[in-house]
């Protein structure tokens, strides 16, 4: 039987310096410290400075696990006194996986929905009626903003059909799709951006993304939207983020009898025309009880070279939508912004780096971030609740 490594409490000057800076070594899809996950059974520095350090993976082959350990033979080498470090990449049996998953849990065993009507989460589910009008670069970019913010943000993909978040979030690489960690029965989503993203794509198996075609029918549709919101563990969040597909169709229907406390932001274009469907899409929420908290309108003007602004698609079709959904009942809705077309706007989401980190002084993404501190404001209005939100500036 091996001896049972010493615990940090009866660890040396050096070996206590080595525990403190992999307090600093976070888990990337935890977000907590590896030390605090119990993650780390032993650190040992004998009197030469040799370091030994142990890290305790959940599962073989975890997508996390090279960053793991880059990330603890930084911190480890650069501790003062330790002139070589060992780091052995070990996996959890079982027993330690079922105390890990509850300890992230935070001692919960029952599952649900995790945002179900008691939760302290926002949850924004942006529509449009038409598809291609950009919602899911600016959910995408709006996720980013708010996590900028400092606010711990989720986002679910679920749009299907024309799943585009792991590309326009960097998640997305030749066809392969960052996959989310599974620990027994809980999902861990990648981070990107400081966002923990989860989307339909991540589930296709060895399929490329780019050439597999999602057939679900409703039922099915609908059990993965509520996995996702009880077997994806987010944590704590401030915000959770959905970029439904276009329309009014199963999805929509299932998020509204999932969440139907969200709050719902139309993302429309400044076409006429367009209003129609888009209304349509925010009354589908609506029916749900799900409160309609704001309108976007992308794809705006477009600034020509000699400053003056060509509205390609016509002009108006925020105000108009906001305005045909403000009424005596659901008071006013507001036009949270415009995004004015911007081809480097375009041009980062395809590259896969958020034009708000990216170019934050492109026209359409500081338009983004405006909105985002906008939203961050509106908060949920209800008293007693502490959503850790700033208000707009
Ligand atoms: N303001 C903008 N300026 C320039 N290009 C934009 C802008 N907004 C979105 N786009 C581009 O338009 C295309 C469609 O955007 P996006 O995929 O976000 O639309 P969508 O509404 O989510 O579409 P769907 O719902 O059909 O998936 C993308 O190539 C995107 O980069």
């Amino acid at each position: 039987m091996t001896e049972a490594p010493p615990p940090r409490a009866q660890a040396s000057d050096a070996e206590e310096r080595v525990w403190r800076s992999l307090d600093g070594v976070r888990d990337p899809e935890i977000l907590r410290p590896i030390t605090e996950l119990n993650m780390v059974p032993e650190v040992r520095v004998d009197e030469t400075g040799a370091a030994a350090v142990r890290v305790r993976l959940t599962i073989a082959g975890c997508p996390a696990a090279r960053r793991i350990e880059r990330d603890v033979r930084v911190a480890v080498e650069s501790t003062s006194g330790v002139r070589s470090a060992e780091v052995v990449m070990e996996v959890m049996t079982p027993e330690e996986r079922r105390a890990f998953t509850e300890l992230v849990r935070g001692g919960k065993t029952q599952r649900g929905n995790q945002f179900g009507p008691d939760t302290l989460t926002r949850v924004i589910a942006v529509t449009s009626g038409k598809g291609g009008v950009g919602k899911s670069s600016l959910t995408a970019g709006l996720a980013v903003s708010l996590a900028q913010q400092g606010l711990a943000v989720g986002l679910v993909d679920a749009d299907v059909f024309g799943f585009s978040i792991p590309g326009i979030l960097g998640l997305s690489r030749d066809g392969h799709v960052e996959q989310p960690t599974r620990v027994d029965d809980m999902i861990l989503p990648p981070v990107a951006h400081g966002v923990k993203v989860i989307s339909i794509g991540m589930f296709l198996g060895e399929g490329d993304p780019r050439t597999t075609a999602v057939s679900w029918r409703g039922p099915m549709l609908h059990r993965t939207m509520e996995q996702f919101l009880r077997d994806v563990w987010f944590g704590d969040l401030d915000v959770l983020l959905l970029d439904l597909p276009p329309g009014t169709g199963d999805i929509a229907i299932s998020i509204g009898q999932l969440l139907p406390h969200a709050e719902v932001v139309v993302v429309t274009t400044p076409q006429e025309a367009a209003a129609d469907v888009a209304v349509r899409s925010a009354l589908v929420a609506r029916q749900t009880g799900q409160r309609v908290v704001g309108v976007i309108e992308n794809m705006s003007g477009l600034a020509q070279p000699d400053g003056t602004v060509l509205d390609l698609f016509g002009s108006g079709g925020g105000a108009l939508v906001a305005e045909r959904l403000s009424d005596a009942e659901h008071g006013e809705v507001p036009l949270l912004g415009t995004v004015p077309l911007s081809p480097e706007f375009r041009a980062s989401g395809d590259a896969g780096a958020p034009a708000v980190l990216a170019h934050p002084d492109d026209v359409a993404a500081a338009a983004v971030l405006r909105i985002a501190a906008r939203l961050g404001g509106l908060g949920r209005g209800l008293a007693g609740r502490s959503l850790g939100l700033r208000p707009a500036t």
